[in-house]
């Protein structure tokens, strides 16, 4: 809690002001059953109704700035709650983008938006309350309990035994609260997961009719969550009643000592009134814990959950000796007897994998599903470190080259194409952030999707919906090809980024592609494809089975002759 917390510190003069008017009021609120028993004792009880007025008027005079005090301090509290959950959401926000593909292994995507989103409310909220009333409940407990026992000791011991046997029942009720609410915040999670899932396969549930599956699964989910919450809330609230029963005896117990008191001449119907008061006053603080219990009990969940995230170490950092200014100029690739394993799991998906792509190659990874092609682009722009070998570019290993440099000589179309909400000519210059608009049509002409997005409504402004649902998919592939490609990249990255292009239009992006003399990687489960590469690296469960043109491997790779006559049929001709 106390790491989260740390972010408060900018906003130190704006809590102090905060805290400053709320003792204002708590100042004000302690003096007033004093002023009460004054009134009683040296004006009503004695006829004396000049100073009824005179401390009436006081009462009147202070209550006025406790009032204006209380209204500042509001401000101020909302300022500093704001402004913190602002810098928080920020500091999270800033983080997971610093995470690596590894580092998304271990938050699922939903929990993260929970974590960003609900957990900050939480202790943003938390921190509102602890300027506003948190720290004065407690307080007003303590100096009231002071101020009872000043007025009259005997009377108020009663407060000096029953509020500390309060205060540990409160503690223990906000550890028992804790780990509840960290469950609800959990369920919370199940519940946005469900329903990311549902909004991303929309269409898919919907052609597969597995709409009322859905819907039992939200329920479900979201059933677990009103009843987590309900039975934290009804276990948190059972204190209320306890804390009233207690305070509430006690102040019959000091009217009934207080009567007695008063007949024998020990104590003045004032004091008595004042304790009464005090009394009234802490029993309303210590009710107000029961609301700062469980908001202070979700907030420590919700500050850990915050924390988990603030504490993860990226594994990808880059290392402090290398050169930052090193970078691809030529675009030579090679990878030097390679083993991958992806965290968290028992076996390698990539096993001794060696070859050298020269500048301007085309290369093909071909190869059966789940034989590691994907896995072998990522480890190209250091999405994950290598396990064993080496992975060099322009001969200098990836490990030693600061990050954002590698990154920005390489274009990379991810197998699944993801759309930015925005205009089509926003997404292209994605890829690079001052790009003109000649760069932008230049990247859509050698993409092959001007011609489309000219026709579209707006052309280059037309909005994208989300995730490009108005494209189709050919139009979504060959518009992030057109994202890399603006870069003028030196390596290229295709993970089956052309699957849904006809052979036409494929043939033509190759003859493009061409002019960017870029070392081209194309991962394909396509033969047509992979045969118009300079090298063909034929993968198997994870071993470079095979290197070489289509005429090397047609000759020697009886499991490349298997994948060509499947794909392309025993008439054709294989040689080029
Ligand atoms: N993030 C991940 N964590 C753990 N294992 C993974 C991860 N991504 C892929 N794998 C595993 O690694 C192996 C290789 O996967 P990869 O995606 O590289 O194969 P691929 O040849 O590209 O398959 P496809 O043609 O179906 O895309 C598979 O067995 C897969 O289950």
């Amino acid at each position: 809690m106390f790491g989260v917390l740390s972010y408060l510190k900018p906003y130190t003069k704006w809590m102090i002001l905060a805290w400053g008017l709320m003792l204002i009021e708590l100042a004000v609120e302690l003096w007033h059953p004093l002023l009460m028993a004054k009134i009683i004792d040296d004006g009503i009880l004695q006829h004396d109704f000049s100073v009824v007025w005179k401390w009436g008027a006081v009462m009147m005079g202070t209550s006025l700035i406790a009032f204006m005090a209380g209204i500042a301090n509001s401000f101020a509290a909302a300022h500093v709650g704001q402004n913190y959950g602002f810098a928080l959401r920020n500091r999270l926000f800033e983080k997971v983008q610093s995470f690596s593909f590894a580092n998304f292994n271990q938050f699922p995507t939903s929990s993260l938006i929970t974590r960003m989103t609900n957990d900050v409310t939480q202790i943003q909220n938390t921190v509102f309350m602890s300027l506003r009333i948190m720290l004065r409940a407690p307080l007003l407990v303590l100096f009231g309990t002071v101020m009872a026992l000043y007025v009259h000791f005997k009377l108020a011991l009663i407060f000096v035994f029953t509020v500390p046997i309060l205060l540990l029942f409160l503690i223990w009720m906000m550890n028992k609260g804790m780990a509840l609410f960290k469950m609800v915040q959990q369920k919370l999670d199940e519940v946005n997961e469900v329903m990311r899932e549902n909004l991303a396969g929309m269409k898919l549930i919907k052609a597969l009719m597995r709409g009322e599956h859905e819907q039992r699964r939200f329920i479900k989910a979201n059933e677990d969550l009103m009843n987590r919450t309900v039975q934290s809330l009804q276990v948190m609230e059972l204190s209320m009643p306890v804390l009233l029963f207690v305070m509430n005896a006690g102040i019959i117990v000091i009217l009934s000592f207080g009567n007695m008191s008063i007949q024998i001449g020990s104590a003045k119907a004032g004091e008595v009134v004042a304790i009464v008061n005090y009394a009234t006053r802490i029993t309303s603080a210590l009710s107000i814990f029961t609301l700062i219990l469980i908001v202070f009990s979700r907030a420590k969940a919700s500050a850990q959950r915050i924390s988990e995230v603030l504490a993860v170490n990226s594994d990808l950092s880059d290392r402090e000796e290398i050169n930052h200014k090193t970078t691809v100029k030529e675009g030579k690739v090679v990878f030097e007897n390679v083993y991958f394993q992806y965290p968290n799991t028992h076996a390698p998906v990539l096993k001794n994998i060696s070859f050298i792509a020269h500048p301007g190659e085309t290369i093909a990874i071909l190869g059966a599903t789940g034989s590691g092609k994907s896995s072998l682009l990522q480890l190209i722009p250091r999405l994950y470190d290598v396990n064993k070998g080496r992975v060099l570019l322009d001969g200098i290993d990836v490990r030693d080259m600061n990050q954002e440099m590698l990154r920005k000589e390489i274009g990379f179309v991810p197998q699944e194409v993801l759309l930015f909400s925005g205009t089509v000519k926003e997404n292209i210059a994605f890829g690079k952030e001052d790009a003109s608009m000649e760069e932008i049509m230049e990247a859509a002409k050698h993409a092959q999707i001007h011609e489309t997005i000219m026709k579209l409504p707006n052309g280059y402004d037309t909005i994208v919906g989300q995730k490009g649902v108005n494209l189709s998919g050919g139009q979504k592939q060959r518009l992030s090809i057109a994202r890399a490609l603006i870069r003028k990249p030196k390596i290229l990255l295709l993970d089956d980024s052309t699957s849904a292009l006809d052979l036409k239009t494929e043939a033509e992006l190759f003859k493009a592609l061409k002019s960017y003399t870029c070392t081209t990687f194309i991962v394909t489960q396509k033969v047509s494809t992979a045969m118009k590469a300079d090298t063909i690296l034929l993968l198997d469960d994870g071993g470079l089975l095979a290197k070489g043109n289509h005429e090397c491997l047609w000759k020697s790779c009886a499991l490349y002759q298997k994948i060509v006559q499947s794909q392309l049929g025993s008439e054709e001709i294989y040689i080029c």
